[in-house]
């Protein structure tokens, strides 16, 4: 299965339940949109070369569309449709306005100056500026995409449109970001993990995680467990992993990736492997890097008994199914990672409103949907006897399904 299929396994199984029959299925299963376009920039050298972009809209039933740029070079057109599908069903548990978008560029970022990658940037909007809108699809980071790559990707569209802040999220603070966006997505895992902490009985303090993946989301939601006395016990970035069965010290782990630019070679933990980091004994994993990191070879190996998915897609269906026969507990990309997207929303809400929330208010809006959406969910999963990520979807395709039929097909 690619990765498309992948989420359609998911949202099919949840889908079948609801008997929403072949004809909605298929409608909620297909992508509004594809936009494949060639990205072609000069290089330093003054070599040209020409890249393949993309954003794919799935759904915007319930509002513009909203969704992550990744530039990998891994990424094709099959993972941005999964992503993008993702997206609406996780607006939709959360019951934000909005549809489901997925875009990015097949590059390697590491490999481009600051300024080959302004241009790119660049050159991906004048090629998408016509799709992408404050009202009709807005793009915000993801996998190696950052404030600054947001900050140019407003004033691109805006050269098009006219001054245009809401056109993106996830902008610098100086631009019209929203404070507490760049924490968002490790804050909200936060949450979820005090939920579901509370609903098995484990206290925070001294409760032992892994962590794959420290960039955005990974390195906040370690930061944050740490300080509420959470022990991290391993760590890994794309180089490898660290460990310490006695936990890390975040604070300095955060100081050497600041020299550094990777978690390897830390010296308060021994070097392990990308797999140890996925089979570190502790209670609950969170995989925080790209998808389809826990699948049918290494699910087996899994020795934490709560999963909170950081990333979106990190879990293979066979693997879900591996994991939910031993009783791990599984807590879905769809719910556990929406905090950034819920910010998100926030900043959209301020630009088109021209003012600025403080920071607490961020926090206590985006606390307040988390836990509503943790709450919907666990009540259907209890209600249906189905996984919390069956209850996810079920939850999400009722909401996407009744705008979709209400609004007249
Ligand atoms: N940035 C956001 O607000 C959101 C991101 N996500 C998802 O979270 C995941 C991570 O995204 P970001 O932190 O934003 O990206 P990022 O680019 O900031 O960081 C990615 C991290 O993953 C690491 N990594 C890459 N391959 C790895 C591997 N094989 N093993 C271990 N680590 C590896 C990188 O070295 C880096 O530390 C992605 O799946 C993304 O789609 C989900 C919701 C929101
Ligand atoms: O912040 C956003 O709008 C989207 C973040 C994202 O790409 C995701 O939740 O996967």
């Amino acid at each position: 299965m690619n990765a498309i299929e992948e989420t359609n396994y998911y949202f099919r199984k949840a889908a079948r339940i609801m008997d929403v029959g072949t004809p909605i299925e298929t409608l909620l299963a297909t992508p509004l949109r594809e936009v494949k376009v060639q990205v072609s920039i000069e290089m330093d050298s003054g070599e040209i070369r020409t890249f393949i972009g993309y954003r794919i809209q799935h759904d915007n039933s319930r509002g513009p569309m909203k969704g992550g740029l990744r530039f990998h070079p891994q990424l094709d057109q099959a993972e941005c449709a999964a992503m993008a599908s993702l997206m609406t069903w996780k607006t939709a548990v959360t019951n934000l306005p909005y549809g489901g978008a997925k875009g990015g560029i097949t590059c390697d970022p590491s490999q481009l100056s600051l300024k080959e990658l302004e241009r790119l940037t660049r050159k991906y909007v004048d090629q998408v500026q016509d799709v992408i809108g404050p009202s009709r699809d807005i793009p915000a980071p993801d996998v190696n995409t950052n404030p600054q790559v947001m900050a140019w990707i407003m004033d691109q569209y805006s050269r098009y449109h006219g001054h245009s802040p809401a056109v993106v999220t996830g902008k610098p603070l100086e631009l019209y970001g929203s404070k507490g966006r760049e924490a968002a997505t490790g804050r909200g895992l936060l949450y979820i993990c005090r939920e579901i902490l509370r609903d098995v009985n484990l206290p925070m303090k001294g409760t032992r995680f892994a962590i794959q993946g420290f960039g955005n989301v990974g390195s906040h939601v370690a930061r944050l467990l740490w300080e509420e006395g959470a022990v991290v016990v391993a760590v890994s970035d794309m180089l490898g992993g660290v460990r310490n069965p006695q936990g890390l010290d975040i604070a300095s782990l955060f100081e050497h990736v600041q020299r550094s630019g990777t978690v390897t070679g830390y010296g308060g933990g021994t070097p392990c492997s990308h797999e140890e980091v996925l089979a570190a004994d502790c209670e609950v994993l969170i995989p925080a890097a790209l998808g389809h990191a826990l699948n049918r070879e290494n699910a087996n190996a899994v020795r934490a008994r709560l999963i909170v998915e950081g990333a979106n897609g990190p879990t293979s269906p066979e693997a879900d199914e591996l994991l939910e026969k031993r009783g791990v507990l599984v807590v879905p990309d769809i719910l556990a990672n929406a905090g950034g997207v819920t910010v998100s929303y926030f900043e959209w809400v301020q630009n088109l409103q021209h003012l600025a929330w403080e920071e607490d208010r961020v926090n206590a809006e985006l606390e307040r949907t988390v836990k509503e959406s943790y709450e919907r969910v666990t009540q259907i999963a209890r209600s249906r006897k189905v996984s919390l990520r069956t209850a996810a979807f079920i939850l999400a395709i009722g909401r996407v399904g009744k705008a979709t039929v209400m609004r007249g097909i």
